[in-house]
C-alpha cells in the first residue's frame, strides 16, 4: 500500500481499529497530545473537535496531521514487512587469496546457527564483511549473497533504516555519552518496538546477566566495559533490532557467558553466522564453515556425536573459568584447582 492508500484509510476507519492494526499509532497520537480519544469516529472526525491553536504548536495543520499520520502507517507497515520476508540468505563462493574458485553455495534459514573457523588471517572476517554488504561480486573474495534466492535489491544494500543485516563487532564504541536506560530506550522508540518499556527492562535484565560485573541503567554507556559492552549489544540485538541475519565476529573475547549469549540469539529465529576460535561456540553451530587462505573448503555439519561431546568440553571450559576467576581473585592455583580428565 502507497502512503496514499494509508490517507484513504485513515479518512474513513475507526480510529479504534487502525489502532488496534498498528498499535504503535497510540504513542503517535499521544506525540501530538490526542489521548482518550473516541475510538468510532475517524481521525479526520476527531480532529475536527481539536483546537487548531493545539495543532499549531506542532506546526501542523489538521491536513497534515491526516498525512504525517498516514505516512508514519506506511513507514511502520514496511518495517514490518522488510521483518518478514526473510527466509534464506545464500553465500555463492568467489575466489579464494590465490584466485582459485571457491566452490560453495551455502544456503542459512532462520533459526539455524552457522560458525566460520579457520587459521588466523584466513578470512573469517572478509565473509563476514560480504555479508554484511551483501556482497555481489565485487568484494576482494568475488562472493555474493542472495536473500531469499535472488540477489537484493539496492535499497535493501544500502539502506540504513530496517537493516537487514546487524554485526557484532569485536570492538564496540558508543559515542553518545547517554545512560544505559536512554540507550535502550532511544532504541526502542526508533524501531517501534510496541510496550518498549517492558522491552528495555527485559533487554537490560539479560544484558546483566551475560555481563560478569553488573551495571545499572544509570550507567553511562560510554563506561561500559568491553564485556558489558558487548553484553548490552547482544541483548539489544535479539530483542531490539528488527535485523534478521545476526554477524558475530569472535564472541569468546567478549568475557561474557558465551553460551548463553547465542541460545538468546537463537530463540530468536535469527539467522545467526559467527567467526570463532572457540570449540564450544563452533560445535553448539548446526554447521561449520572452514575457511583457509581466504576461500570456504569444507561445511561441516555437526555431528550427533559431536554434540554428545559437548558437554565434556564444557566441563573443560568451566574448569579454566575457575582457573581464570581464582587468579583474578588473587588466588593460589593448586593441583587441586585443575580436575582430572578421563581418557577413553
Ligand atoms: N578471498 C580473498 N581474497 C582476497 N583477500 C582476502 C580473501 N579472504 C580474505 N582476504 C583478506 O585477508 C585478510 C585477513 O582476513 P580476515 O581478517 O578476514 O581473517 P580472519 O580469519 O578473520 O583472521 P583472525 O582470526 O585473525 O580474526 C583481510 O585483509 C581480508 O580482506
Amino acid at each position: 500500500m502507497k502512503a496514499f492508500d494509508y490517507v484513504a484509510e485513515v479518512s474513513s476507519v475507526p480510529i479504534g481499529d487502525i489502532l488496534r492494526r498498528y498499535p504503535l499509532a497510540v504513542d503517535y497520537l499521544a506525540n501530538i497530545r490526542l489521548v482518550g480519544v473516541d475510538e468510532t469516529k475517524t481521525l479526520p472526525e476527531i480532529l475536527e473537535n481539536v483546537d487548531e491553536d493545539m495543532l499549531e504548536e506542532f506546526g501542523l495543520d489538521r491536513e497534515e496531521v491526516i498525512f504525517h499520520f498516514s505516512a508514519f502507517l506506511e513507514a511502520f507497515s514496511r518495517m514490518e514487512e522488510s521483518i518478514e520476508t526473510i527466509s534464506s540468505i545464500t553465500i555463492l563462493g568467489g575466489r579464494d587469496k590465490t584466485g582459485r574458485p571457491e566452490m560453495l553455495e551455502l544456503t542459512v534459514t532462520p533459526g539455524e546457527v552457522v560458525s566460520i573457523v579457520g587459521p588466523t588471517g584466513s578470512g573469517k572476517s572478509r565473509l563476514l564483511e560480504d555479508i554484511e554488504c551483501l556482497a555481489q561480486r565485487d568484494t576482494p573474495t568475488a562472493r555474493q549473497i542472495l536473500i531469499n534466492g535472488s540477489a537484493p535489491d539496492l535499497d535493501k544494500r544500502f539502506s540504513t533504516g530496517g537493516k537487514l543485516v546487524a554485526q557484532l563487532s569485536q570492538n564496540m564504541n558508543f559515542v553518545m555519552d547517554l545512560t544505559v536506560q536512554e540507550f535502550l530506550e532511544m532504541h526502542a522508540k526508533s524501531r517501534m518496538i510496541p510496550g518498549s518499556a517492558a522491552v528495555v527492562e527485559k533487554c537490560f535484565a539479560v544484558a546483566n546477566s551475560l555481563a560478569g560485573e553488573k551495571f545499572t541503567l544509570d550507567t553511562k554507556v560510554t563506561q561500559l566495559s568491553g564485556g558489558q559492552s558487548r553484553s548490552l549489544m547482544i541483548a539489544d540485538t535479539a530483542l531490539l533490532s528488527s535485523s534478521p541475519i545476526i554477524l558475530i565476529d569472535e564472541l569468546e573475547n567478549a568475557g561474557i557467558d558465551r553460551r548463553e549469549a547465542i541460545e538468546i540469539l537463537v530463540g530468536n529465529e535469527k539467522i545467526v553466522l559467527m567467526s570463532t576460535h572457540d570449540p564450544l561456540l563452533a560445535l553448539r553451530a548446526d554447521k561449520r564453515i572452514v575457511i583457509r587462505n581466504g576461500g570456504v573448503t569444507k561445511v561441516i555439519e555437526t555431528t550427533a556425536e559431536e554434540e554428545q561431546t559437548l558437554h565434556k568440553i564444557e566441563a573443560i571450559d568451566s574448569a579454566l573459568l575457575n582457573i581464570r576467576n581464582q587468579l583474578r581473585r588473587g588466588a593460589i592455583v593448586t593441583n587441586e584447582s585443575i580436575p582430572e580428565f578421563q581418557e577413553k
